[in-house]
């Protein structure tokens, strides 16, 4: 089975032939579709049509594909859903979720649309959680339906519905906080949102570290040239990966000898210390049960 990565997600504007058709190749881990805020209101048929018909031509092989639907509030929520389901997407994403029972609402809407057209790999749910209410119930929201697989934070939005300026920062860190904790208690992905100044390599460096040290899983990129320097920032270097083999490798020596803690180079060696061993080695595609 494909490990779903999601160290960098790529924004594409679902209006933009061009930019839909060369989605995949940029080397994003997972590409994300949009029907929601980047497209205007009179191009939303015409973005739901052209996604129907170039997703099928996706080359998805290293690419998980998600498409973000309008609000499940609006009308055009449920048709988008009602669009991409058939077309065996990896993750609907959905904006502004507020609430456990929309997104319990959606999982029963994809459940029949599955069996409708036939489709046995699941469509996740990633839930935006971008608003006020949405961050005060992200603990109900990460448990609604095991369907949700992701929680991403959306700054941009939280900015407005706090009534802030894009500078204040500050009033971001309690609600990042609040989706971080969510989502870990729940094991899901969290994603951070997007660092919107794209000539800025140094200010995206410095933004995906940070998210990287909070715990985020990965970061959202809106043009293909953030992706590289995301993917460096959330991939274990080549020193962290050799400590994690060597960590796993002298834990299983050890278990096998009786004992569950030990020191290695100097530092002890017990069970968390060797789960976050193996999150490093799964990042770097090794399978700890071959050490
Ligand atoms: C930001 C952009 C408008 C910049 O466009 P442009 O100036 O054309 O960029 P480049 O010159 O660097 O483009 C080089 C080539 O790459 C293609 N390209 C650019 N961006 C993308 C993309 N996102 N996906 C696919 N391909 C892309 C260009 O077409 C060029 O190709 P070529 O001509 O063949 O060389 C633009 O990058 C853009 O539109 N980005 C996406 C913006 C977006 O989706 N915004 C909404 C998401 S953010 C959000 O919603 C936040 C959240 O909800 C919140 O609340 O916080
Ligand atoms: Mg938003």
């Amino acid at each position: 089975m494909r490990i779903k990565k999601y160290r960098s997600m790529l924004y594409v504007p679902g209006n933009n032939p061009a930019m839909v058709q060369q989605a995949t190749i940029y080397g994003a881990d997972s590409v994300l579709l949009d029907l929601e805020d980047a497209i205007a209101p009179d191009e939303k048929d015409a973005a739901r049509d052209l996604l129907r018909h170039h997703i099928p031509l996706l080359d998805r092989e290293n690419c998980v594909l998600t498409v973000r639907v309008n609000g499940l509030d609006t009308p055009l929520g449920e048709q988008d859903v009602r669009a991409m389901v058939p077309l065996q997407l990896d993750a609907i994403r959905v904006p502004k979720v507020e609430s456990a029972v929309a997104m319990q609402q959606l999982d029963a809407l994809i459940t029949e649309l599955e069996r409708e057209h036939g489709i046995t790999q699941p469509v996740e749910i990633h839930a935006m959680i971008e608003t006020a209410r949405g961050v005060m119930n992200a603990a109900d929201i990460a448990t609604s339906t095991p369907r949700i697989s992701a929680l991403t934070f959306g700054a941009q939005d939280l900015l407005a519905d706090l009534g802030l300026r894009r500078t204040d920062r500050a009033g971001l860190t309690f609600p990042r906080g609040q989706i971080l904790m969510a989502a870990k208690a729940a094991r899901l992905h969290v994603l951070d949102t997007p660092f919107i100044d794209i000539e800025d390599e140094d200010g995206l460096r410095a933004s995906a570290e940070e998210a990287k040290s909070l715990g985020f899983t990965g970061k959202a990129v809106i043009n293909p040239r953030q992706i590289d320097i995301v993917n460096q920032v959330f991939s274990p270097s080549p020193e962290e990966v050799t400590h994690a083999i060597r960590v796993v490798g002298s834990f299983n020596a050890h278990k096998a000898a009786g004992s569950g803690v030990f020191a290695l180079d100097g530092k002890m060696v017990d069970r968390p210390v060797v789960e976050q061993a193996i999150t490093v080695l799964r990042l770097a595609d090794i399978d700890p049960a071959t050490l």
